[in-house]
């Protein structure tokens, strides 16, 4: 998979443009706040996911416009496609030129990984940040998961709004028996979404651990959802059964606290090194392993589901790792396309080949590569 061109209209700091790319890799260096990463949302919105930055898409529009426009022509599954975006009060995307209802159609069809300082917070943070994460991927390669997130989150907020109302009517608690049922089938569905994710994560996040760490410590991946008890095995049905029980059982507290303890929307994602938290006990240079791990992996799962390699997006992360993990990773992205971002253009030293732009005030120029 590779984008051919690129053409951008009114998005963040970003002239109005039009560049090609080159097939492999794509140094764009510049100084600080020049659009750098800018380029790189864009390009990730191909995907149809939202801002990895967590803007919304209002953000993204150049302050005193509109509406933005993203258009690329990319080849993928052996043909010349393109894909259009447009960007304000609502999201319109068409996919070789029919409209399109779900990011989930663009995903299909146009794969990419992204790699950024922010994502650090995978391991730094919270369980939200790796929910996000999980989220993000799992919804790339499967369509219908970003509708069922929806719906989750339709039942929360309309649960919680009846646990507030609850101890002043008690004929609601009929209501929320409807509500609990709703809650623990799609919880279910999202379950086992996830502990299938996590299980091929899980195989190849550990082997890419051993790799970069020289098999000095080893990573390991665990499920933690929100009801006890192991969930290994068990159908979706008896997921369902399971989530019953225990949002009955939470039932008092929930209303109580006016808020739902109980579902995927307090799942995480626990990541330790040799049996310690990552997040608590992991040196920085580490905890980028771990991320880098972990990115790898969802490139790979990627790759199998689309049965084409995915485009790579790395803004601003390979002057942080060392010699030996720089090396690792490129040979990772070894035949697929590469867009790198760095303030240093000696990064091209390392490369061969390829293209690099300089990037400044939101301008894009190429220049050849000099071969050394
Ligand atoms: N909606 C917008 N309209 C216009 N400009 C914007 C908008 N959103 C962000 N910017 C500007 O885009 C500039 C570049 O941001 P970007 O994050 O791409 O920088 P960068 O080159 O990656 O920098 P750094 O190396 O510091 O990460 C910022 O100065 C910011 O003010």
């Amino acid at each position: 998979m590779r984008i051919e061109t690129l053409s951008l209209q009114h998005f963040r700091n970003l002239e109005t443009m039009e560049i090609a790319f080159d097939p492999k890799v794509n140094l764009i260096c510049g100084d600080n706040g020049q659009g750098k990463t800018n380029l790189i949302e864009a390009i990730w919105l191909l995907t149809g996911a939202r801002s990895f930055r967590g803007n919304r898409d209002g953000d993204l529009v150049r302050f005193g416009e509109e509406r933005a426009k993203i258009e690329a022509k990319f080849f993928s599954q052996m043909r010349d496609q393109e894909i259009s975006i447009q960007l304000g009060p609502k999201r319109q995307s068409s996919l070789n030129g029919v409209a399109v209802q779900s990011g989930g159609e663009l995903s299909e069809n146009f794969g990419a990984v992204v790699f950024s300082p922010v994502h650090l917070e995978i391991v730094k943070e919270g369980p939200q940040q790796r929910r996000r994460f999980l989220d993000t991927a799992i919804g790339q390669i499967k369509e219908r998961y970003q509708k069922y997130l929806q719906n989750l989150n339709r039942i929360l907020l309309q649960r919680n709004n009846l646990l507030r109302d609850v101890p002043f009517h008690g004929e609601l608690r009929g209501l929320l028996d409807v509500y609990d049922e709703h809650l623990a089938q799609t919880s279910a569905v999202i379950t086992v979404m996830r502990r299938s994710y996590i299980e091929k994560l899980k195989i190849q996040a550990e082997d890419i651990y051993r790799e970069i760490s020289g098999g000095r410590e080893a990573l390991s991946l665990r499920y933690i959802p929100s009801i006890d008890g192991p969930i290994e095995g068990l159908s979706g049905e008896e997921l369902k059964e399971v989530y019953l029980a225990a949002i009955q059982t939470a039932r008092e507290n929930d209303i109580a606290y006016k808020t739902t303890s109980v579902g995927p929307h307090r799942d995480d994602l626990e990541i330790t090194l040799d049996g310690l938290s990552a997040r608590s006990f992991g040196s920085q240079g580490q905890q980028r392993s771990c991320v880098l791990a972990l990115k790898l992996s969802e490139g790979r799962i990627l790759k199998e589901v689309l049965d084409d390699n995915p485009v790579i997006l790395l803004d601003d992360v390979l002057s942080e790792l060392d010699a030996k993990r720089q090396a690792y990773l490129l040979r990772e992205m070894t035949g697929m396309q590469v867009f790198i971002t760095c303030c240093d253009p000696h990064v091209r030293e390392q490369m061969e080949g390829g293209a690099l732009f300089f990037i400044e005030r939101g301008a894009l120029t190429r220049e050849q590569k000099e071969k050394e």
